[in-house]
């Protein structure tokens, strides 16, 4: 009998490794079908998130250990090495249990050569200690002690400490973001308080209609099932109220979301609008459309288009308010998507920052001149927030609004004139968050 618990995660391990699935889309997937109880389930999702978020480190210890470059291993080996290492330096599993789990697994998975290799390897691990213990045996100083000891590349380190404009902060906001999150929900077309009932989470700390849970899953609730609720950061539901916050004269009645799929922030800007404001929401990706759709099937008054934002089907000018969710290297939201910081590479930044420039430029064409674009990305990356937002700034029809005065209640959110949230300050993704007006 292989450990079920041990076997899903290993699954999710080895489909994110040899066919870039999203841990986060099949985790849950696995745990319904394999009908695991509440508790495995939470140590499935311990064991698969926490081995992919380690990953650095545990390949920085694994290095020292296998003969041969870690690139040159059975792609399946290395991921139960992964595994097991993660047992053994992060959760204290003991040797024996860990490192027997792990080599019946390989005996099974990939066969008894391979089941030899991982024994030796794996009790290696556990001779060396702990993480801390290992981290002081690897040497490793500055960033690169920063780096495997919050579970980082290097240059994203490097980007959180820009953003945040200093060291004082730095390791608390990089440990945040490498802890497990709580799952936020939204009341978007019922009161918070049934769904605080219906769920028996906490009312989330700044938006009226956020909702924060231990854990479990929050498929099982009928109002998430029915569309009535939903799950979003509360930093992601703040950003949607950014656009309905923004100050604004004269008429306020067409509203465009220009990158709405999965239909996150469309779902909850169509719950809160005021009577009479028609929304517009548009995706290039026709199958996000679809998504966008689903997520407004309740909804009058609302269009979905399957468009490029560049590129537009609308007349300039033709909306009040727009709000731009620009696609970004999600290094903000790397908390619930643990795979996604070792897949992201520095060079992808440059390219989205175009894109990002090309999307500020085209909704600043689609407001008309004294309506508000609201440009908003999960990343604190300058690269992809106060580079793109303050270039479009320097055109002599916009001006920049500040975002922090409009959320009184939410403490340490300015970023400059721009708002900025942080896992460590907010409980939040590292959601940025910028107003612009169109003047003339
Ligand atoms: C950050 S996601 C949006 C999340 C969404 N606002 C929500 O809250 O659920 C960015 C989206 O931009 C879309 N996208 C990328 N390039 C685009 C373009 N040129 N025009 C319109 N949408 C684009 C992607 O397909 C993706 O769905």
């Amino acid at each position: 009998m292989l450990d079920g618990p041990r076997l899903t995660a290993y699954d999710v391990l080895d489909a994110v490794s040899s066919r870039e699935a999203f841990a986060n889309l099949l985790l849950p997937q696995l745990l319904r079908e394999r009908k695991l109880d509440e508790r495995d389930a939470a140590f499935t999702t311990q064991l698969a998130y926490g081995a992919l978020r380690a990953q650095g480190t545990l390949d920085a210890i694994l290095t020292g250990l296998v003969s041969r470059p870690l690139a040159e291993l059975d792609p399946r080996v290395l991921d139960l090495l992964r595994l097991g290492a993660y047992q053994v330096v992060d959760l204290r599993v003991p040797a024996h249990a860990a490192v027997d789990t792990t080599v019946d697994l390989t005996r099974a998975i990939v066969g008894p050569g391979a089941a030899g290799l991982v024994n030796a390897v794996l009790r290696k691990v556990a001779a060396g200690g702990d993480r801390a213990a290992w981290l002081a045996a690897l040497g490793a100083e500055g960033d690169e002690r920063l780096a495997l000891a919050t579970d980082h590349p290097r240059w994203i380190v490097e980007a959180w400490r820009d953003a945040l404009d200093g060291e004082d902060e730095l390791e608390p906001a990089l440990l945040a973001d490498d802890a497990a999150p709580e799952v936020h929900l939204v009341a978007r077309r019922m009161g918070r308080a049934d769904l605080l009932t219906e769920s028996g989470g906490e009312p989330g700390p700044w938006s009226p209609y956020a909702v924060r849970l231990r854990g479990g899953d929050p498929g099982r609730l009928a109002s998430v099932r029915s569309g009535r609720a939903a799950v979003q950061d509360e930093g992601s539901q703040l950003a949607a109220l950014l656009l309905t916050r923004a100050p604004l004269e004269g008429t306020d009645t067409a509203w465009l979301d220009m990158c709405a799929g999965p239909g996150g922030k469309s779902g909850l800007l169509a719950a809160t609008r005021p009577d009479g404001v028609r929304l517009t929401a548009a995706d290039r990706a026709p199958h996000r459309a679809d998504l966008v759709r689903q997520a407004l099937r309740d909804e009058r008054d609302v269009e979905v288009l399957a468009a490029d934002g560049t590129q537009p089907p609308w007349q300039p000018g033709s909306f009040d308010r727009v709000l731009l969710d620009a696609p970004c290297t999600g290094l903000g939201a790397l908390r619930r998507r643990p795979e996604v910081r070792w897949r992201r590479t520095a060079e992808d930044v440059a390219p989205l920052a175009e894109l990002q420039t090309a999307l500020l430029d085209s909704a600043l064409r689609s407001v008309r001149v004294g309506g508000v674009v609201a440009y908003v990305t999960c990343s604190p990356h300058s690269a992809e927030t106060t580079d793109v937002v303050e270039a479009a700034a320097r055109r002599d029809d916009v001006e920049v609004l500040p975002v922090a005065p409009l959320f009184p209640e939410v403490p340490d959110m300015a970023r400059g004139e721009h708002g900025q949230l942080w896992p460590h300050r907010h409980g939040t993704d590292a959601m940025f968050m910028a107003l612009l007006r169109r003047t003339s």
